[in-house]
């Protein structure tokens, strides 16, 4: 008899599971059936791809899941004839390892039993939601080619154990002991029913309902005039509980919405409808189903590298993998569904997979389909609301990898934008609808606080041309991506940090006028800041302001380059800014002739930091800039 301990993660859920988990309990069924599902659509495909597997099987051999239940006993059992598990399967898949998933599960939990359960299949924590009914579960298995069978019980505190048992056929069967609040609930044919046809209809197996049933002896007409009382006597049942057709070979005009979520719901373990619906059969040179759905709330996982994908891939029905990214480019991972091909053979491994030619086909429309249907939903602006609010981020990486459908994607993108309310957002299209006859780019300004970038002094002269500028406050990621993306139908995209001002109505010599007359001043700052600054100039960017600072365009890519090296985790320096000053200001042309040195110096470390600061960069030196201030204000009073 080997005992053995839960892992940690898997411990604490257990524990939440028990205590805190109350709402939507009956999900342990659905979870369970998913999982002799699953353990069925991998015999399956053994079975057609691996001739030794197919010997050993019964010629007759289909999958099937089995659920009894015993009032008397409180006990519900669970039985596929599916894959099986052996020890070391049953110690890593339900025991002491704990996929990355549960422990996340546990930092993600809010402590709100809805939304909490919610997580429970997002986080593949499925097996454990027994817990919230049972008192103690067996788990007897038997792997599909092996010849010992394993019983693993635990009572869901602490620890489990694991002893080898007879059993005759492989597959699995759970036995549930019911927690005594909970056997009257889910001992009951109609209760299991119910929550069978609920979330596991279009399971492609049949499921079976077995009880006993008091039935009463059918009297013969004499026996009725005689007065004879019908015998009664219990009569074992074997009912078919759901459809057993997966929904998505069936034709579109037959399916209902409903349908389709309640399916949904049974691949996603998500309890909301979801936002969107793509069911697609193709005919031609490949032939092919495709149904996707698009959540209505982001999977939890979608930020960690090891998220788990969405698309099940199927050969003519039969289930292949569910673990394979490449069904659909990775900004698209948080589309759920199934692809099945016609065409691909059923022995397809992982390698073929990837470089095969049919599924590129079909990634390639889907992606295109999936698209062209975010695109009709933007239609209806609420919705679309909700889209952009879970998925703008993903599809931003979208516009940066996916180059044939950059386009597509550009006109799906929302923006923040100096001529939206604060919380609205707008599309490129209407950017460039509002835009003035000759304005042929599209402004934006990358940072990482919104309030800070609406101030940004370089925003003036933008305002005051009356010139649109996208507030793109996502840093890590529009610092990469936005000046990547080029250009929207011809429109250049030009960060304002870096790009010459709109409109600056200067004449060459003006502008040589100026900056002979600032000439001294400029080179005294430069002098006294050192290496702090690229390089010191009067423009007329601004108008409000005393100072800001920029990037030239080299700068600009040098800025990108290390925002990618500091997303994979390198320490990297800010670069030197380009301090601009403007003549038309008070502190500049004061400045500007200015004899007492120590003053000179102490202004122009403020015009730095300040510049910085209303960019919403740090300061170097917080103290010094604290002092100087102190010493200017001083001087003034
Ligand atoms: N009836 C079963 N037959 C064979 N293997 C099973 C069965 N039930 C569970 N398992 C194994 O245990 C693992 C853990 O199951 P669990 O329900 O906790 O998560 P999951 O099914 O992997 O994730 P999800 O719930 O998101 O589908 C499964 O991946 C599978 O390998």
């Amino acid at each position: 008899m080997a005992k053995h301990q839960f892992q940690t993660e898997v411990g604490q859920l257990l524990h939440l599971m028990t205590h805190s988990l109350y709402s939507n309990k009956e999900i342990f069924i659905r979870e369970l059936v998913s999982n002799a599902s699953d353990a069925i659509d991998k015999l399956n495909y053994l079975k057609l791809t691996d001739e030794k597997m197919k010997a050993s099987l019964p010629e007759d051999w289909k999958g099937e899941i089995n659920i009894s239940f015993d009032e008397k006993d409180k006990s519900l059992t669970i039985v596929d004839n599916g894959i099986g598990m052996n020890e070391e399967d049953l110690i890593a898949s339900i025991g002491t390892i704990a996929k990355s998933g549960t422990k996340s599960f546990v930092e993600a939990l809010t402590g709100d039993a809805k939304k909490d359960s919610n997580l429970i299949g997002q986080f593949g924590v499925g097996f454990y939601s027994v817990f919230m009914v049972a008192s103690n579960v067996d788990v007897i298995s038997k792997k599909a080619g092996e010849e010992q069978a394993y019983k693993w019980s635990s009572t869901g505190t602490g620890e489990f154990e694991i002893i080898p048992v007879i059993k005759e056929s492989n597959g699995t069967v759970i036995y549930i002991k019911l927690k005594d609040e909970e056997a009257q609930e889910f001992a009951s044919k109609y209760r299991i029913k119910n929550i069978v046809g609920k979330y596991s209809n279009h399971i492609a197996y049949p499921i079976f309902l077995n009880y006993q049933e008091e039935v009463s002896e059918e009297l013969s007409e004499e026996d009725k005039k005689a007065g004879k009382e019908p015998e009664k006597k219990l009569e074992k049942k074997h009912e078919k509980i759901n459809e057993a057709t997966a929904l998505w070979t069936q034709p579109k005009a037959k399916l209902k919405q409903e349908e389709y979520n309640d399916f949904y719901k049974s691949i996603s373990h998500d309890s909301q409808d979801p936002l969107l619906t793509i069911h697609t059969k193709a005919e031609g040179v490949n032939e092919y189903t495709t149904l996707f759905y698009i959540p209505k709330t982001a999977p939890m996982d979608m930020y960690r590298a090891d998220y788990q994908p969405g698309v099940k891939l199927y050969v003519k029905r039969v289930f292949i993998t569910d673990d394979e990214k490449e069904l659909l480019p990775t900004y698209l991972r948080f589309v759920r569904g199934i692809i099945d091909s016609e065409d691909l053979p059923l022995n397809v491994s992982r390698e073929i997979l990837q470089e095969n030619r049919i599924l590129a086909n079909i990634k390639q429309s889907s992606v295109k389909k999936i698209l062209s249907e975010i695109k009709k939903l933007s239609k209806d602006e609420e919705k679309y609301e909700e889209f952009i609010s879970q998925y703008n981020r993903p599809l931003k990486e979208g516009a940066y990898q996916d180059f044939t459908n950059k386009e597509a994607i550009l006109e799906l993108l929302r923006f923040k934008s100096t001529k939206t309310e604060l919380g609205k957002m707008t599309s490129l299209e209407s950017y460039k609808q509002r835009a003035e006859s000759e304005q042929k780019a599209i402004y934006y300004i990358v940072g990482e606080n919104e309030k800070v970038l609406r101030n940004s002094p370089l925003l003036e002269s933008y305002k005051k041309n009356d010139i649109e500028v996208l507030v793109c406050d996502d840093k890590e990621l529009d610092e990469i991506i936005t000046p990547a993306l080029q250009a929207y139908k011809e429109w250049e995209f030009k960060d304002i940090t870096s790009c010459e001002p709109p409109k600056v109505e200067q004449s060459e010599e003006e502008k040589k006028e100026v900056e002979e007359k600032f000439q001294d001043i400029t080179k005294k700052i430069k002098e006294v800041l050192g290496e702090a600054v690229k390089e010191v100039k009067v423009t007329n960017r601004l108008s409000d302001s005393a100072s800001c600072v920029v990037k030239d365009a080299s700068d600009a890519q040098m800025a990108q380059m290390m925002q990618m090296m500091r997303a994979m985790g390198q320490e990297m320096p800010e670069s030197a800014p380009i301090l601009e000053i403007n003549p038309e200001h008070e502190i500049v042309k004061k400045l500007n002739g200015c004899k007492d040195d120590s003053l000179v110096e102490d202004v122009s470390w403020v015009l730095l930091d300040q510049a910085k600061l209303s960019e919403g960069m740090e300061v170097t030196d917080a103290v010094s800039f604290a002092q100087r201030v102190s010493r200017i204000t001083a001087k003034a009073l």
